[in-house]
């Protein structure tokens, strides 16, 4: 079942700003209480600092659920997943959508501003929240996931 009351968390860098605007746009039509954190312009910024606003927006329970965008959706996906907590998925077609959310219990979805087309990103998008994480064997592997974030692990001094 489709939850209508989930809220969106949504930011992008300049090259997915045309598809944050239009995708946007949509979801309030949906329906959706969504925070749009920039950025607001084509002016060239660097994305790292969107995935940042859209992660510290989530831990501050301002939104239920991340949408980042970038020109390829990879940047975006990069910089998100370096942050305790946030899984973010890069979505790019109709089983990815769907899968991001029953397998992976996805907390932010990425799209490619330059690589996906507005009905697409929306398409997508619906899939994905419509979906239920399925838990069982996924929620093992979330808690491995989880597990690499701890202090004593590779790469924590
Ligand atoms: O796609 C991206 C990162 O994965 C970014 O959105 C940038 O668009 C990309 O790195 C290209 O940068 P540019 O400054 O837009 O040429």
């Amino acid at each position: 079942m489709e939850s209508s009351q989930s809220r969106i968390v949504i930011g992008s860098d300049h090259a997915g700003y045309p598809l944050k605007e239009a995708l946007r746009k949509r979801l309030e039509k949906d329906g959706y209480p969504l925070l749009d954190v920039g950025t607001f312009s084509e002016e060239s910024v660097d994305y790292p600092d969107y995935a940042e606003k859209v992660a510290r927006a989530l831990h501050a329970g301002e939104g239920d659920i991340g949408i980042l965008l970038c020109g390829t959706g990879i940047g975006v996906s990069i910089a998100a997943n370096k942050i305790k907590g946030i899984r973010a998925a890069l979505i790019y077609n109709d089983e990815t959508a769907s899968l991001a959310h029953r397998h992976n219990n996805a907390n932010v979805i990425c799209f490619g501003g330059r690589e996906v087309s507005e009905d697409q990103a929306h398409t997508w998008t619906r899939l994905f929240l419509s979906a239920s994480f399925e838990g069982g064997r996924h929620q093992r592997r979330i808690d491995e996931i989880s597990a690499l974030e701890s202090p004593g692990n590779i790469g924590h001094s």
